[in-house]
């Protein structure tokens, strides 16, 4: 696991940005796993400017995201759909037929999920994961006690989760759906590459435990510790709760990939 911190959330997300967009242009016809959640926003918009301002070319890309809320279709405005096609998808010129995101409206979600999974194999894999981190340390919606193993499957969110969506559910934890589709931490981990973006004080002690605790299910996204290729980009609030600072800073500062990607601002 390679840890990046920088000064503020925006610094930390214009890094994860460039990753993207260096992976696009090394690869056009790139596999990305895509998440949403409010880190994601500000991401989405900086690869929209580098598509109208530098073509970044989304033309070949096939794209995977990583859930869905049960019951809400694609049309839903609380639906991820929605939140794909408003910030990403319709502002690039990714091919409609190359985006996925579950189908929460499906009447057998099962099977959803299994030809879920099945395309993403088909599609050869993922080559760059995103993944932004719940507060109770949940990857894409793999709640905790979620087996390290699983693959992409329905289930039932935490209580700590339907509060901290609430926000985007008229405040409201009773309105946020309490089932979604998520791809597996299984899945996640076969992909070439991880990159997490973690940024604000109320992640910092999550974060630490997902770094540098021990791989639990109780703490999903510590399952990212086996992953080859793991980049965590955290801001300075974020990493506030990290032991290991000394350790990490000096990777920073001797690691040519993340001297190179603290150059790129
Ligand atoms: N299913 C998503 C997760 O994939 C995301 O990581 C999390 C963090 O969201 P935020 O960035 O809003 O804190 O939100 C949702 O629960």
């Amino acid at each position: 696991m390679k840890i990046l911190i920088r000064p503020d959330a925006a610094s930390a997300r214009t890094v994860a940005a460039h990753v993207l967009k260096r992976q696009i242009v090394k690869k056009p016809a790139s596999v990305l796993g895509l998440a949403t959640g409010r880190t994601m926003e500000a991401i989405y918009k900086l690869l929209v400017t580098e598509h109208r301002e530098s073509n970044l070319d989304f033309s070949s890309v096939t794209t995977f995201n990583l859930d869905e809320y049960i019951g809400l279709d694609a049309a839903n405005e609380q639906s991820y759909h929605y939140y794909m096609q408003e910030h990403l998808f319709s502002k690039v010129n990714v091919s409609p037929n190359s985006t996925h995101v579950p189908n929460g409206a499906a009447s057998d979600v099962d099977a959803e999920a299994k030809n879920y999974e099945a395309a993403i194999a088909r599609a050869g894999g993922i080559d760059l994961q995103l993944l932004g981190l719940g507060q109770n340390g949940h990857i894409g919606f793999n709640e905790p006690l979620s087996s390290l193993n699983c693959r992409t499957r329905a289930i039932t969110l935490a209580q700590t989760t339907l509060e901290q969506n609430a926000e985007m559910f008229g405040g409201n934890p009773d309105s946020v759906p309490s089932r979604a589709i998520t791809m597996g931490t299984a899945t996640i981990l076969e992909s070439h590459m991880a990159l997490m973006v973690v940024t604000g004080p109320a992640k910092a002690q999550i974060a630490a435990q997902m770094i540098e605790g021990p791989v639990t299910a109780a703490v999903p996204g510590s399952a990212l510790q086996y992953h080859p290729s793991c980049l965590v980009i955290l801001d300075e609030d974020a990493a506030s709760a990290l032991a290991l600072r000394e350790a990490i800073d000096w990777q920073m500062k001797h690691d040519p990939e993340l001297m190179a990607l603290m150059d790129c601002l």
